[in-house]
């Protein structure tokens, strides 16, 4: 089975997509920025009104760019807002079908490439979104409160956060294993290290975010179109090129692939009681998702439910997350706390704020 991409932009939308530069309009003009300049930082105003929290997550926008997402993102340019605290918990979890026609999920959308992975354009999502009156509505609120977190509502799927970056290319330098491995993306966002071990050939891969607009809109896109040959060797390892407008698509890929949404607890209930067929991970990928310690309870007991006794999670965390409080060693003392995991530090990336890459394993396994 083939497919073609369809970006049939609306007018208004292609308009004002002129204003975001040349490459963001052409899948195949993508493939030129697959170097991992593909996006870039976020750097808001700070509001000086009470209740606003200022922090140093840094979301990279997907939106074209040349300068490397990672060296990008200095602490003190990277602040954006985030919404006073408030638990999560409201987000009821359920799994989001495939759409029959894989073709529709790519429609209206504009792909992007960073380090040989596709993901859509995030500011023609937005302003796709920003126009429909949408269940969720997060687009509107994130940009309506100029915050890429509102605690509860909306966790910061939408944008690229530089850790994917760290988490990726350690999984490369550490030649990770994925073949016969079941994955779990947590919270996961965009979805490029569920994609990856995709294409390095996981048995299956699950991703999960706490908005379903963002899966709907992000994530299986952006699986669905890594989920092609490039008109190739039928591997995915080639994205299509401006040679290859036709991409053939590799339905067995995607049928690897399952997508969820909801609140971490409810999301661990949904596949423990709601799933018979369910087997635990053996690896669990998750980046930045450890800035709120409100959530380190539903967190840590999402993973030691879920994880197969022998399996791994890989961690990427900055050091410190201003106004959330989170961070690398708030979450360990938190964890060494529970008495359940062990944890180790596997790489330091130590620009600016201090971001790392931990491993979480059961202390008593086989
Ligand atoms: C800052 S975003 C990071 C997204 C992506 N991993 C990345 O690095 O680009 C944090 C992610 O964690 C997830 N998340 C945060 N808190 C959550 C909660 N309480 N329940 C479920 N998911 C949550 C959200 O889905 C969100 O996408």
């Amino acid at each position: 089975m083939s497919f073609q991409f369809n970006f049939s932009i609306e007018e208004k939308a292609e308009n004002e997509l002129e204003t975001l530069g040349d490459t963001a309009l052409q899948l195949e003009s993508a493939q030129a920025s697959l170097n991992p300049g593909g996006s870039t930082k976020k750097s808001k105003e700070i509001s000086s009104e009470e209740n606003v929290h200022k922090e140093s997550l840094c979301a990279h926008e997907a939106t074209p760019k040349t300068a490397d997402p990672v060296a990008n993102c200095s602490p003190d340019k990277s602040q954006v807002q985030v919404l006073p605290k408030k638990r999560a918990g409201f987000i009821v979890a359920k799994e989001h079908n495939i759409p029959e026609d894989f073709s529709k999920v790519l429609e209206n959308k504009v792909m992007e490439a960073v380090q040989g992975l596709y993901y859509v354009n995030i500011s023609v999502v937005e302003m796709t979104l920003s126009n429909d009156s949408h269940e969720e509505d997060i687009v509107s609120k994130s940009i309506s409160s100029h915050s890429d977190l509102i605690t509860g509502i909306y966790e910061g799927g939408l944008k690229i956060w530089e850790c994917t970056f760290d988490l990726m290319d350690y999984l490369s330098e550490a030649e990770m294993q994925f073949i016969n491995k079941t994955v779990l993306d947590l919270g996961c966002g965009a979805g490029l290290l569920g994609i990856l071990a995709l294409k390095r050939k996981a048995k299956k891969v699950h991703f999960q975010d706490y908005n379903h607009t963002v899966i709907d809109e992000i994530t299986l896109p952006n699986v669905v179109a890594n989920c092609t040959d490039g008109g190739g060797d039928g591997g995915i390892s080639e994205p299509p090129s401006k040679k290859h407008k036709k991409a053939n698509f590799i339905p067995a890929l995607m049928s690897k692939c399952r997508f969820f949404s909801g609140e971490w607890a409810e999301f661990s209930q949904l596949m423990l009681n709601g799933n018979k067929l369910f087997s635990k991970y053996d690896l669990i990928l998750t980046s930045e998702t450890i800035y709120n310690p409100d959530y380190y309870s539903a967190l840590h007991d999402t993973i030691s439910e879920l994880l197969d006794k022998n399996g791994r999670v890989y961690l990427a965390s900055k050091a410190h997350y201003f106004g959330v409080g989170g961070g690398v060693h708030i979450f360990e003392k938190f964890i060494e706390e529970r008495n359940v995991f062990r944890t180790r530090t596997v790489k330091v990336i130590d620009e600016g704020l201090t971001r790392y890459i931990i491993e979480m394993a059961f202390k008593i396994s086989s």
